[in-house]
């Protein structure tokens, strides 16, 4: 049997968002010669311009190195990007199944998160060699002695090898990348078997069509060759291959243990789905390979054209999106109030935000999204169970047995100085606790979790609480039986469908008034005066009253000042954008989601 080339190494970089995931990257393909000094465009691996802007890596990406060792062998180094933030981590489990190793990067200042634990138990799961390195050792608050005993003690790999680097200034890459060749084994695979090839990820071009990056683990893949999906049965035309330098780089031919991009003339964004198998159509393999773990978005929210015309824009753009985002889910859905969209699944508020803004950004749609929502578990009187995702669609109140909300397990590691008060946090946030280890310094709690509590702003909160120094991670864990109600709001007597919430009954109260008072704010002033009211059923639990608007907004200008005037109409257009007649009112976004600034008791 023939072997696999032995100095191919595939492998991934695990860490805690900004640990320095990406600029290790960078600096690997700078050593590597992969880009001239000049074509060296900040962080080159994150795509997107949004990932710029935000400074996280979201999509996996591949690029292929070569890097001439001391022993003066050429090793081809094939590195899969990961994304680091919490709501990805599914990203990075499905990106850590086409490596033998990963790099488990870790800032010498800040030492070990939550968020690099999980990450190093899914390497380790999947058998991946874990090689430690210690980072941003450059600062003068790097501690690496204590950072390594935190590996250690919390991760339980041996670090004593672990090589100091600075991303920033290059120090100790090349003992790192020694290390890596040295540590990491090259992949298995039979490069005389039929094809079999794991699509990693897939993304749609506007000219190429679908865009595939694959592993190609036994035989080969060739130019013009007909490779057939396996999990559909149809039949592509390979048209172009290649790898990224990261540079486009075309081939003839990806062997076993390579990785990089098919094009193949797939128009059809469903055909080439992220952990499917390519093989050979003449001579196709028995088995598909394991592909990757089917990922159930956890959050839900509307998404409505400000323009109705935008309908279809909508659909095409979402189907697009899905492609490279398999975590994204949708149907259409109908709202009394808002029209024609889609009930969209996210695995995260901030996949959320990413997706409205690309959806924006990237397909020139305006936009209304409606606040989020987990999933409820809904038993009937008559015995039926049914999941409900839209606080709209719940069952009538006569007809329900029980409600069950979803809960998590989520383990945080915190200093001590703070442990008080993230105790009190997730308290508040209706927390069960189920353990607490001392280690070193750090605390690690495990905490159950409604994760209604958790996806609306408990990240955000834990980050304040405890001065940016705790990290936390979840998994879904079961569905418990919780005194839910829905809580509708009404503008001018009218319900608006896309205004409910659900909310635990000794909250809906508060949570009620709160509301009503945001949206007050929020709702710009009308001719008339309108009133919202907070319900639960038929009984009316809050009010408010927006006032109407005594004079022109202009008057108050005294006509003298143009510029002031202009700004303020300017402010006025920008205000508008975002804005939906409901009924007689007109309703701009925020108030759509105030429910999210109103999640205290
Ligand atoms: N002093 C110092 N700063 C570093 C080093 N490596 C990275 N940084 C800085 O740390 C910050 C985060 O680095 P990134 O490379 O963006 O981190 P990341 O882990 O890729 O983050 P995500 O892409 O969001 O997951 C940036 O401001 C970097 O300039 C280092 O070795 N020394």
């Amino acid at each position: 049997m023939a072997e696999v080339n032995p100095n191919i190494r595939n492998f991934s970089i695990i860490a805690h968002i900004d640990h320095g995931k990406s600029t290790l990257s960078d600096r690997f393909i700078q050593y590597c010669g992969g880009l001239e000094e000049r074509e060296m465009e900040a962080q080159v691996l994150d795509s997107m311009d949004l990932e710029r802007e935000r400074g996280i890596t979201i999509k996996a990406q591949s690029v292929s190195l070569d890097y001439k060792a001391r022993n003066g062998q050429t090793y081809q180094l094939n590195f899969i990007d990961t994304p680091g933030h919490v709501d990805f981590s599914y990203e990075v489990s499905r990106s850590l199944a086409a490596c033998d190793g990963a790099l488990l990067v870790v800032d010498a200042s800040q030492g070990v998160e939550a968020q690099s634990v999980a990450n190093c138990y899914t390497a380790i799961e999947l058998n991946l060699e874990v090689v430690p390195v210690l980072n941003k050792i450059d600062l003068p608050s790097a501690d690496p002695d204590r950072v390594c005993q935190e590996i250690e003690d919390i991760i339980g790999i041996d670090a004593t090898e672990a090589v100091h680097v600075s991303a920033k200034t290059g120090v100790g890459i090349e003992d790192l990348l020694e290390q890596l060749v040295e540590r990491i084994p090259p992949p298995v695979g039979n490069p005389d078997a039929s094809l079999t090839a794991l699509i990693i990820d897939s993304w749609f071009d506007n000219y190429l069509g679908v865009i595939s990056l694959v592993r190609v683990v036994d035989g080969e893949i060739r130019k013009k060759m007909k490779i057939r999906a396996m999990s559909t049965g149809r039949d592509f035309q390979v048209e172009q291959l290649g790898v990224f330098t990261p540079k486009r780089l075309d081939k003839d031919s990806l062997k076993a243990g390579e990785v990089g991009f098919v094009i193949a003339g797939i128009k059809e964004i469903t055909a080439a789905r992220v952990g499917d198998t390519f093989t050979d159509a003449q001579k196709p393999a028995d088995k598909a390979l394991a592909g990757f773990k089917e990922i159930q978005p956890r959050v839900f929210a509307g998404i409505f054209p400000v323009d109705a015309d935008q309908y279809e824009n909508l659909r095409d753009a979402l189907s697009k999106l899905q492609l490279n985002d398999s975590a994204l889910f949708y149907e259409p859905e109908t709202s009394q109030a808002l029209g024609f969209g889609f009930r969209c699944g996210f695995l995260g508020m901030l996949h959320m935000e990413i997706v409205q803004e690309r959806l924006e950004r990237e397909y020139d749609l305006n936009l209304i999204t409606t606040a989020p929502t987990v999933i409820y578990e809904v038993v009937l009187t008559n015995g039926e169970q049914v999941f409900v995702h839209n606080p709209s669609e719940l069952p009538p109140l006569n007809k329900i047995e029980e409600i069950r909300e979803p809960i998590i397990r989520g383990t945080i590691l915190v200093p001590q100085e703070y442990l008080g008060n993230v105790i009190t946090l997730c308290i508040d946030k209706r927390g069960i606790q189920k353990n607490m280890q001392y280690m070193g310094n750090q605390v690690s709690l495990v905490f159950d979790l409604p994760l209604a509590e958790v996806v609306l702003d408990f990240f955000d909160k834990l980050k304040s609480v405890s001065r940016g120094y705790a990290s936390f991670d979840y998994t879904l864990d079961r569905f418990e039986p919780a005194p839910m109600v829905r809580v509708d709001v009404l503008v001018n007597g009218d319900k608006v469908d896309a205004l409910a919430i659900m909310v635990h009954r000794d909250f809906a109260q508060s949570r009620g008034r709160q509301l009503v008072e945001k949206m007050k704010e929020l709702i710009p002033r009308q001719m008339y005066e309108v009133a919202i009211q907070a319900a639960i059923g038929s009984q009316i639990i809050a009010r408010s009253t927006v006032k109407a608007m005594r004079k022109d907004v202009l008057a108050k200008c005294y006509g003298g000042d143009v510029s002031r005037k202009r700004k303020l109409l300017e402010k006025q257009k920008e205000g508008k954008k975002r804005m939906k007649q409901v009924g007689s009112v007109e309703i701009p976004q925020e108030a759509f989601l105030a429910v999210l600034r109103v999640s205290d008791k």
